[in-house]
């Protein structure tokens, strides 16, 4: 079968079903199923509607039509053990017997209701009763999958954890896509990337001194495997683009010789992705495994440095169709880049590949019927890369007068979109080139500043606010859809959305939260809604990517100079702000999340984008102000995401994000108090760049850590006022007021009293009302009672 948006390219040339010459991969792929048939499955599973057979029944049907969609297009190397039902790092958790103590596994294969507690917490006796008053089980510590905007759980390591098989995923996925007729290639997460991305419970071991214990499960799995008539294993060690130590490597080395004495006739496809090996080459090239897997989207320059260093039997694994962004490959450029190297070191040496697994693409383009045509020439997504990764195949190894049509339209499709009028604006450029330093400093020092808002806004000690959102409920999401169908009217849902702005306005005032939000009711989502009002954006119906579980986004689509044609959030703030006498806070996506968790253009560097969208939202902050808005919160959660994987070139990174967000935070008055959101990171890495944000007040996520976070803040002498989060928003649970009380005694014994603001961890978007309002209750009973404690 082929994708719509491809077929043409055939034309008169029939698509290469017959196995490659040089064999192509994928990785990995998208899980999530085109219409997002997983999320629906699991949560009906999760309300009861189904049961766990069907959900796995469901499950098996997304795998069955991923291998077949793969294999129609002529992928010969089929990944099993892809799939997951809510993450692969809890897979593979959970088929190595790591379950903390708290889940009351009894041992054995892990069953679905522990796997899905450590996914999302239990708190069944919360829906028992219909009210909400269990603690429950909390989930597993949820963070970022490197660079990307996907969310792994952490592993949680005890000094004392023992590992044994217990459970049989891999070797049934194996066997599913055997009966499919498909010899799949299994993926692992690799021993030394899932120690080295797991959480020991005491400071006093490193997770990786385990890799002793835990690699007789690895033999045994792939021994397993092997037994079953699988000739090659993919296991991915992303880590090698880390900046790691000796030990790392030689706990690589001990690894792989331990794989290579323990299951000799088994292949070894060994992984990298998201970077350069740089100094770990040596050492992967030094590996007894009997393929290699390189990222030669993010660092082309590698391959000529390990064809020289790697044995000559090593198969390559080239990743040169971007994994990461959904841009059409320019495949007559990869021709000509590859084709010598490919004759010179032989074609039997080498695979075709993603750069990384398609797991963080959309599905299929072919669905976009609304998007502009001309636009939709240029893009691939997973389906469509699975034939670019064919045609690349067909061309090295049997000849480009095979695919020549194919390689042509290709180029084509390159060339339109380099020459593209829909791309440039000489207006933002010329705005860009004027950028100058004066731009990126606020009118006076944060200590004068300070003075002037305090006049001017008059708040209480220790402040409540919020991030941002509220309940996203079935209702809200539902008028929406309606309205994007045509069944709603643009006045009734115009309507809707200000009824739903007053209840929250007058939900904060009853309950007496000192700055308030509008709510946030108007947004699909916190990027994709201003992608959508921006110019230079495109946004997809149906391009969605897993960001966590059942938790889904469409990153828009960044293809040309990033300008605003009118305010975005003024008529929702100002409409707010006029239903109370309390100050409502602007509520803005920052410059970096933006460029973070889009899909990017990549004929300009990435600082520029920035920069075009930071002068975007500048002018958004200072309409926000024209019209009464005296707090102005600019989020920037993919700060730290953004961060580059080697430390080495933190530095440039955090010079032009920071400048960025100041451009973007500058242009208002001292009076005017700019806030700022991060959540879900380490802060510590990035202290330095948070500092310098010189936002006026930054809220932080720091309840699940109890107070830790606070520490990089303290060390480092933050100046400016801080909002510790005090309660867990991915908890349905209502912590108490002694709770929180508590979490601000910590807060206060750290930092002054003065410099605190009272907040949840993040927006309240995927929690209820029937959760939100009795915890806020709670949140400004804490604050008051501090107010009296403290001052
Ligand atoms: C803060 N986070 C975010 C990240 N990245 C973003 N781009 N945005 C973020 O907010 N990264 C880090 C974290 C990740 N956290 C989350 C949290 C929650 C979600 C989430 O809830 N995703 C929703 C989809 C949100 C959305 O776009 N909604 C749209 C479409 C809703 C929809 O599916 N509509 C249905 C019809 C509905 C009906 O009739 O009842 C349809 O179209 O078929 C909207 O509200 O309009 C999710 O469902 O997964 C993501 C990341
Ligand atoms: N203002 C956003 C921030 C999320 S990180 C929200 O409240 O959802
Ligand atoms: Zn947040």
């Amino acid at each position: 079968m082929l994708s719509q948006a491809f077929a043409p390219l055939f034309n008169g040339v029939k698509p290469m079903t017959k196995k490659s010459i040089i064999p192509v991969a994928t990785l990995g792929t998208p899980r999530i199923g085109s219409r997002r048939e997983l999320k629906f499955a699991l949560e009906r599973y999760w309300a009861g509607q189904s049961d766990a057979k069907t959900l796995q029944q469901e499950a098996a049907a997304l795998r069955r039509s991923i291998w077949t969609r793969q294999h129609q297009a002529g992928v010969d190397i089929v990944p099993s053990n892809d799939f997951s039902l809510y993450d692969h790092i809890l897979d593979t958790s959970v088929t190595v017997g790591a379950v903390p103590p708290v889940y009351d596994w009894k041992g054995g294969y892990v069953s679905l209701p522990t796997y899905f507690a450590m996914a999302r917490g239990d708190a069944q006796e919360e829906s028992c009763c219909g009210k909400v008053v269990s603690s429950g089980i909390p989930a597993l510590e949820m963070t970022k999958w490197f660079d990307t905007n996907y969310h792994y759980l952490v592993p949680e390591l005890s000094a004392e954890q023992e590992f044994t098989l217990t459970s049989t995923k891999v070797l049934d996925e194996f066997r599913e896509a055997q009966a499919q007729g498909i010899p799949s290639r299994p993926v692992l997460v690799g021993p030394v990337t899932f120690l080295k991305l797991s959480k020991a419970t005491t400071t006093d071991f490193d997770p990786l001194s385990l890799l002793g214990r835990l690699l007789p499960v690895y033999s045994e799995i792939l021994q397993k495997l092997s037994a079953l008539g699988a000739e090659w294993v993919q296991i991915d060690e992303p880590v090698l683009v880390l900046d790691l130590d000796d030990k790392d490597r030689s706990a690589l080395t001990l690894a792989y010789e331990t794989f290579a004495r323990d299951v000799p006739d088994l292949e070894i496809m060994l992984a990298t992705y998201f970077g350069a090996l740089g100094d770990n080459l040596e050492t992967a090239v030094s590996l007894p495994i009997s393929g290699l897997h390189l990222d030669l989207v993010r660092a082309p320059e590698q391959l000529s440095h390990v064809i020289s260093k790697a044995r000559e039997d090593l198969i390559l694994s080239l990743g040169v169709i971007d994994g990461r962004n959904v841009w059409r490959a320019d495949l007559q450029g990869l021709y000509d880049w590859l084709a010598p190297i490919v004759a010179e070191r032989g074609r039997e040496t080498f695979q075709i590949a993603p750069s990384c697994s398609l797991l963080h693409m959309p599905v299929d383009i072919d669905l976009e019927t609304d998007l502009d045509p001309e636009l939709k020439s240029w893009l691939a997504f997973a389906y469509q890369k699975f034939e670019e990764l064919k045609a690349l195949s067909t061309a090295l190894g049997e000849g480009i007068g095979f695919v020549t049509e194919v390689l042509e339209v290709a180029t084509r499709a390159v060339r339109a979109r380099a020459q593209s009028g829909k791309i440039h604006n000489e207006e933002v450029a010329a705005s860009v080139s004027a950028i100058n330093a004066r731009m990126a400093r606020r009118y006076s020092t944060f200590a004068v500043r300070r003075q002037a808002q305090k006049a001017a806004l008059n708040l209480p000690a220790f402040p409540t606010t919020t991030i941002g959102s509220f309940p996203q409920t079935k209702d809200v999401r539902k008028a929406r859809a309606a309205y994007g169908r045509g069944d709603m009217s643009r006045s009734d849902y115009e309507a809707f959305l200000k009824a739903e702005t007053k209840t929250a306005i007058e939900v904060q005032e009853d309950i007496g939260i000192d700055v308030l939000v509008h709510g946030e009711f108007e947004r699909n989502d916190m990027v994709q809604y201003f992608g959508e009002k921006m110019a230079g954006y495109a946004f997809t119906k149906h391009g969605w990517v897993q960001s966590y579980g059942s938790r889904y986004v469409r990153p828009p689509i960044i293809f040309g100079d990033v300008s605003r044609p009118e305010p975005m959030t003024v008529h929702w703030s100002s409409y707010a702000q006029s239903l109370t006498d309390k100050p409502v806070k602007g509520m803005l996506t920052g410059p970096v999340t933006m460029l973070q968790w889009s899909f990017v253009r990549d004929d300009i560097p990435r600082e520029t984008i920035c920069k075009q969208i930071a002068l975007a939202l500048r002018s958004e902050v200072t309409d926000l102000e024209a019209a009464g808005i005296g707090l102005i919160q600019i989020d920037e959660p993919a700060l730290r995401e953004g961060l580059p994987l080697r430390q080495s070139e933190w530095a440039d990174y955090l010079d032009w994000a920071v400048a960025c967000f100041r451009i973007t935070a500058s242009g208002v008055q001292d009076e005017t108090q700019i806030h700022t959101h991060m959540c879900y990171c380490e802060f510590n890495d990035i202290m330095y760049g948070i500092a310098a944000l010189d936002a006026d007040v930054i809220s932080i996520e720091t309840s699940r850590s109890k107070m830790e976070l606070l520490d990089a803040f303290v060390t480092g002498g933050y100046p400016n006022e801080i909002g510790p989060g005090v309660y867990d928003i991915h908890s349905p649970r209502v912590p108490s007021v002694d709770e929180m009380k508590a979490l601000l005694r910590t807060a206060s014994s750290r930092l002054a009293p003065d410099q605190i603001w009272v907040n949840p961890d993040c927006g309240l978007k995927t929690r209820s009302w029937e959760e939100v309002t009795p915890a806020l209750r709670h949140m400004v009973a804490a604050a008051k009672s501090l107010r009296t404690e403290t001052l």
